[in-house]
């Protein structure tokens, strides 16, 4: 009997909620709010900046001339503090605007870094991993009314035994693979995909546009890249670890659209069941059979070794 053939899964394109998502993130509470604003209003400062600096110059222009055709050849302490007095003043003024401004700015920026990324690993963390993947489930119920297909699936990447490697090694040792294991799944992700680190040992990722099949597929070679063996050189001398993870999968389609705690939910519980069932594994939260013969929302009781 021959086997079905293998799902097509086209590459995920770069067209959704992307890296530009965090761009627009919305402030942050009243302070990001409030330096957003501003920076803003940095295109007006420069344009009010441009405009005093051409106005102060065509009154040195001005009044120089007007000296000129009052026939006095030598510039008196007139055309001078008009020369002297606005010129300087504007720029200096403009220039430390200027300068308060980019320092906002800068404040601004560092200050986004922070909330949305975790520190150890870099990557996005859970509050930028939610918001984008509302933003996702947001397109995909767009996608539901012009009767479009718009798939999309999510999974939590637990490490196996992670503690040992803590206890074994040391703190540092296992700051220094999480760090890895984030460099590594992150060099694996194509077009819309996000990875962000849910917390502790675990990692989260959303995967737009990929049905349960195709994301299944895609976890696989995210699984096969985290057990290629993991090289360190840290102080006590080179280490070599082999790792694994245990996934749990939940997707939803466009017709059946979930909402991001119940797909969360779905995903933690099967990644749990994969735990249970032996570890270095995918388990996909299946959706029951509705009455009708639609899926519903995934949930995890029901679930699928791949
Ligand atoms: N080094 C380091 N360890 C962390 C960090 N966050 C969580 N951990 C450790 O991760 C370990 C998680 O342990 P467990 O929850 O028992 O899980 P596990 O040992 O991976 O076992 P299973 O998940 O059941 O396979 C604990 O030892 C935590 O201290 C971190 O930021 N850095």
């Amino acid at each position: 009997m021959r086997s079905p053939a293998p799902p097509v899964c086209p590459a995920p394109s770069a067209s959704g909620p992307s890296a530009e998502g965090l761009a627009r993130l919305p402030a942050l509470g009243p302070a990001l709010g409030a330096t957003a604003a501003c920076v803003r209003r940095l295109g007006v400062v420069r344009a009010t900046l441009a405009l005093a600096a051409l106005s102060s110059l065509v009154s040195v222009v001005l009044t120089w001339v007007v000296l000129r055709l009052q026939g006095h050849e030598q510039m008196g302490t007139a055309f001078w503090l008009s020369l002297g007095v606005p010129l300087p003043l504007c720029l200096g003024l403009g220039g430390w605007t200027l300068h308060l401004v980019a320092a906002l700015d800068q404040a601004h920026q560092t200050l986004r870094r922070l909330a949305l990324h975790d520190p150890l690993t870099g990557l996005p963390n859970r509050r930028a991993f939610i918001h984008r993947t509302e933003q996702a489930l947001a397109q995909q119920r767009q996608a539901t009314l012009t009767h479009e297909d718009l798939p999309l699936s999510l999974a939590l990447l637990d490490l196996d035994h992670f503690k040992a490697v803590n206890d074994r090694h040391g703190h540092a040792v296992g700051d220094a693979v999480l760090h890895e294991v984030g460099q590594r799944l992150q060099a694996q992700l194509q077009g819309d995909e996000l990875l962000a680190r849910w917390g502790g040992e675990e990692f989260a990722l959303l995967m737009p546009q990929a049905d349960v099949r195709c994301a299944a597929q895609r976890l696989d070679q995210l699984r096969s890249a985290l057990s290629q063996p993991l090289r360190l050189t840290p102080a006590g001398g080179p280490l070599e670890l082999r790792l694994s993870a245990s996934i749990g999968l939940a997707s939803t389609s466009a017709d059946a659209a979930a909402a991001l705690d119940a797909l969360l939910q779905a995903a933690d519980a099967a990644m749990y069941q994969a735990k249970q069932a032996g570890r270095d594994m995918v388990r996909v939260a299946t959706p029951p059979a509705a009455p009708g013969g639609d899926g519903g929302p995934p949930q995890a009781p029901q679930s699928a070794k791949l």
